[in-house]
């Protein structure tokens, strides 16, 4: 682990760039490309902040190809899997599948598969089993509706989700574990959470780690907001204590305003 320079890490942040259903694996080859030369030209220390894409199925292995043949240092997932590992399934993708395509991670229960797919928390603790037992890192996506923030329940709602969907999972796997909180009302909307909003809601979720397992694992676990995310608004969600990084969507298919998300710690400086 390494710190970063605001002082409040011991966590590696994490900026995360979910393409969701955009960029063909053609597409997708050169945004990987153009974002390598420009954290290349701004000299990005990899280890210090990390980097993660998360593409569409059909883009992964172009993605491991370029990463791998240019010995780059951004990660990459996918964006969903399967709660089995193979069988008559159609159209779903097994985790052994993205280990076996170097993906480091994979996000697990993102909004738009909640909503758009109907997926409960009881399938979404499959999921994440599925991931650990192919040694993919899940980022479990949890967050509450607008109905849900205006009644003033959503962190009763949020910490709801993160213990069906943690169930029985052990503290080695909830230690790896990244949490994404997303309030679905932020998502592709431009309203974007405070960072207030982002750390209240972080810190509840850790606290709600360290009272299901302890402060140890409560510790490593990594907290990321996502919603509307911009390089403008970045650093000062970034800032907040239990904030370790962003889940970003539109603006993660810009290259310039992703890489200066990335250089968010160059903000910090000024704020
Ligand atoms: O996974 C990313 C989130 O859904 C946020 O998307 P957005 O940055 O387009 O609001």
């Amino acid at each position: 682990m390494t710190t970063s320079t605001n002082g409040k890490f011991d966590r590696t942040p994490l900026i995360a760039g979910n393409w969701k259903m955009n960029m063909d694996h053609v597409q997708g080859i050169t945004l990987l490309q153009k974002l390598a030369w420009t954290l290349k030209d701004a000299q990005h220390d990899y280890h210090r902040v990390e980097v993660a894409i998360f593409p569409p199925f059909t883009d992964l292995r172009s993605v491991q190809t370029l990463i791998k043949g240019d010995k780059l240092e951004i990660e990459y997932g996918a964006q969903d899997l399967s709660p089995k590992d193979s069988g008559a399934y159609t159209g779903d993708i097994s985790g052994q599948f993205l280990s076996k395509l170097g993906c480091k991670y994979v996000l697990v229960g993102h909004s738009e598969r909640r909503t758009v797919h109907g997926e409960s928390d009881e399938l979404l603790n499959e999921k994440l089993k599925a991931a650990y037992r192919n040694e993919v890192i899940p980022v479990l996506c949890v967050g509450e509706g607008l109905e849900i923030r205006q009644s003033g329940q959503h962190v009763a709602h949020t910490l709801e989700q993160v213990r069906q969907d943690l169930a029985g999972l052990d503290a080695e796997q909830v230690s790896a574990l990244v949490i994404a909180y997303e309030p679905i009302w932020a998502i592709g909307t431009g309203e974007v959470a405070g960072p207030a909003d982002a750390q209240e809601m972080c810190s509840a979720i850790r606290a709600e780690i360290a009272n299901l397992y302890d402060d140890a694992v409560a510790a490593k676990t990594r907290l990321l907001y996502g919603g509307s995310v911009k390089a403008q608004n970045a650093a000062s969600i970034l800032k907040e204590r239990d904030v370790d990084g962003v889940l970003v969507g539109g603006a993660s298919l810009d290259v310039t305003e992703f890489a200066n998300i990335v250089r968010f710690e160059q903000h910090l400086v000024t704020d």
